[in-house]
């Protein structure tokens, strides 16, 4: 049994189905993501599990319990993140961590809590005086106060600035080393593979795929992306009936396909055959964008949302690999 099962949860906003179906098991310990394009469904999953919306249809448990008809139970083992609206400004890091730990039968020792998560000479401080690093400091603080067994954190890194988002990321980890597991909602590619165990992807309300990220890059259609500048041009054709082979684009004498491992030899074997060199060969692994962007594009009419859901980078990555695939 999972520390958090959910199976064949469905809800609905107005008639209008945003959750269809989704089922999947977290492991007690895991750090485990939910990724998906805007409007996906995730926020409403998530709260299922805390007990903050009632699924239409389907089953939720946390650590066994119901987390409507247990709500009091489940609150204690289950840690969530607040959002920014939810505290005072003027509260100071110290009111924060002590108001919020009186809401607990066995809260941690907030200054030990505080030292832990780097706060200590932030308790005197108001939240809006705090950065936004400091801030999801204070969160995750929170969302730990009662000692619990699972914590959930939703777009936890949005907006903070790449430094920021990697001490968040460390965070994360030495609190899945401390035996909490980690439900973490994420728009983020980066984030859910350097931290996941696992991920579910979710799409237009359903679930879209589970897997490690690693799993999810390699089974995605283009794993591997080639390009290099041949000495002279090849036959058109030539390189798109390769084994595995996708779309190949040349731009400015530079060709660019994705493929697999087989189809990198294949190229070549096949300029080796031509005694055509290779200029500037790179051979780079997929990434979970791309698994991402694959996995959430099928059968999408006009915008998948992807686009709007993943940052600058995301979206150059966006352009390029659908301008590869024609
Ligand atoms: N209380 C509500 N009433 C009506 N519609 C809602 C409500 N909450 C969410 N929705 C709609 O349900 C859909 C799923 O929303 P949800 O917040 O679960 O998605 P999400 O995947 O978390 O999106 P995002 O990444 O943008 O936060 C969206 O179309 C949203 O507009």
């Amino acid at each position: 049994m999972g520390i958090i099962e959910v199976q064949d949860v469905a809800k609905s906003y107005g008639g209008r189905r945003v959750v269809d179906g989704v089922t999947f098991t977290v492991e007690e310990g895991e750090i485990f993501g939910v990724l998906g394009p805007n409007g996906a469904g995730k926020t409403t999953t998530v709260e299922c599990v805390e007990g903050l919306r009632v699924p239409d249809a389907g089953r939720v448990r946390v650590a066994g319990l119901d987390p409507v008809a247990d709500h009091d139970r489940v609150t204690r083992l289950l840690g969530a993140q607040l959002q920014e609206s939810e505290l005072q400004p003027k509260l100071t890091v110290r009111e924060a961590l002590e108001l919020y730990a009186a809401f607990h039968a066995r809260p941690a020792d907030p200054l030990a809590l505080a030292e832990r998560l780097g706060l200590e000479e932030k308790l005197g401080t108001r939240f809006a005086q705090l950065s936004g690093g400091q801030k999801q400091r204070l969160f995750i603080a929170l969302a730990l106060i009662g000692n619990p067994r699972v914590v959930v954190l939703d777009e936890l890194t949005t907006g903070l600035d790449p430094r920021a988002r990697r001490d968040t990321w460390q965070l994360i980890e030495e609190v899945r080393a401390s035996g909490v597991t980690v439900l973490l909602v994420t728009h983020f590619m980066e984030e859910a593979q350097r931290l996941c165990d696992r991920v579910a992807v979710i799409d237009r309300g359903r679930l879209a795929a589970l897997d490690t990220p690693g799993g999810l890059i390699s089974r995605a259609a283009a794993s591997t992306v080639i390009a290099f500048t041949p000495s002279r041009p090849l036959e058109d054709g030539e390189l798109s009936t390769l084994p595995d082979a996708g779309p190949v684009r040349v731009t400015a004498g530079r060709v660019e396909l994705t493929g697999s491992d087989e189809t990198v030899n294949a190229v070549v074997s096949l300029l080796a055959r031509h005694g055509i060199t290779a200029r500037h060969l790179r051979v780079t692994d997929g990434t979970l964008d791309d698994a991402f962007l694959d996995l959430t594009r099928a059968d999408a009419t006009g915008s998948t949302g992807s686009t709007s859901s993943t940052s600058d980078t995301d979206r150059t990555s966006h352009t390029s690999r659908t301008e590869a695939r024609g």
